[in-house]
């Protein structure tokens, strides 16, 4: 890839596309073209025309998309199906009509059947039933992915689907009601810690388990296969490790130096059981990941990212 190229990095602000952004500038990109929602709605066919025609990006990168936690996936469920098919087949099919030379689609792993086997390859797609409480939102990231693949078998388009695990890192959501698990348990472990509270609550039973996978691992893969992987099948991202909730908020107590007692919320979902990646597909075209959960964990508690959490909810996404 030449260093001028003009690379779009849809969602730039978010978490994401903003270690896409970090990334790319190091790597020595330095010609990159972003648009906040506010600039540029994707969800609006002309606007995203508009927008292709005039800046006629060379490679596009799509980390734009409504995204949120277990409770936000079952909430908002028809923001979470509407959103993002909305933004994925405008940017999907401008990328197409500009003749954009390479597309990075953002999938992830609760594509997955709920009861898939384990660790789940991308083999497994459309194997069975989805996990009830993010169904819409995976009903449209399958969309995007055989979008992509639908371009490619009709119009030769060179259109990649990377499915990431969960992810965490620097600009993360806080907000308890709308954040994945881990910025959740990051924040009230913290915050307990820091008012001496005799209790934190985690939802669920604590037996789901998770993979996680630090944002910025995410985004050096997604480097490596925009230079090095132009095939039609998607590609697992994770760790090949996971853990239980309850692990997990051990771990959480732990690096916050929280003594208290932990109690779990029976009415809250758990969730899929467990939905570990198979990422022996990544392992071959060369990428592992290098940021062990401990590590990153601990990197985030430091940064100054992790201030903005102690603000109220409201102040917060
Ligand atoms: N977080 C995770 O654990 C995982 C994320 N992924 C995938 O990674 C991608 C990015 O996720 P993440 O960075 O966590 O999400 P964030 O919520 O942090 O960021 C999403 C970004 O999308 C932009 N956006 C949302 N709606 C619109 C719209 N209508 N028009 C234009 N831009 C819009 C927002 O822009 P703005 O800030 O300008 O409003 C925001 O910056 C998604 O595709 C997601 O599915 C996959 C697996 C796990
Ligand atoms: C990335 C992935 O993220 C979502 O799937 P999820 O992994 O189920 O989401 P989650 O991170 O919110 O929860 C993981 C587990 O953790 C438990 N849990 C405990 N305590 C808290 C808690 O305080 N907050 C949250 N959110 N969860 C908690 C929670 O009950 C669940 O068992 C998808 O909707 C979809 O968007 C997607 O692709």
């Amino acid at each position: 890839m030449d260093y001028n190229a003009k690379i779009y990095v849809a969602g730039h602000r978010g978490m994401v596309g903003a270690a896409l952004v970090r990334r790319l500038r190091r790597a020595g990109f330095n010609n990159l073209v972003v648009r906040t929602s506010a600039e540029l709605d994707l969800r609006n066919q002309a606007a995203v025309a508009d927008f292709f025609a005039d800046e006629q990006p060379e490679y596009v990168l799509l980390a734009a998309a409504r995204v949120g936690g277990i409770h936000a996936n079952n909430t908002f469920r028809a923001d979470f199906l509407y959103d993002n098919l909305m933004i994925q087949s405008n940017v999907v099919q401008q990328s197409h009509v500009h003749g954009v030379r390479k597309l990075l689609f953002l999938g992830s792993s609760c594509i997955y059947p709920r009861l898939a086997p384990q660790p789940i390859r991308e083999e497994h797609l459309l194997t069975g039933p989805l996990e009830p409480t993010n169904e819409p939102y995976a009903i449209a990231k399958i969309a995007g992915l055989k979008l992509c693949e639908a371009y490619r078998s009709q119009h030769g388009s060179n259109f990649i689907t990377v499915m990431p695990t969960n992810l965490y890192g620097p600009g993360d959501n806080y907000n308890l009601e709308t954040s994945h698990v881990l910025p959740a348990l990051l924040r009230k472990f913290s915050e307990a810690a820091a008012q001496a509270a005799p209790a934190v609550t985690v939802w669920g039973t604590g037996t789901p388990r998770r993979e996680f996978l630090h944002v910025d691992d995410l985004a050096d893969a997604c480097l490596h296969l925009l230079r090095h992987y132009d095939g039609a099948q998607p590609v697992n991202v994770g760790t090949g490790k996971d853990i239980t909730i309850q692990e997990l908020a051990d771990l959480v107590a732990e690096l916050t130096g929280y003594p208290g007692e932990v109690v779990f919320d029976f009415a809250r979902p758990d969730g899929t059981p467990r939905k570990l990646l198979d990422v022996s597909r990544l392992h071959g075209l060369g990428w592992h990941h290098r940021i062990g959960l401990r590590e990153g964990l601990q990197q985030v508690l430091t940064s100054a990212d992790w201030l903005h959490a102690t603000q109220p909810v409201a102040a917060l996404h």
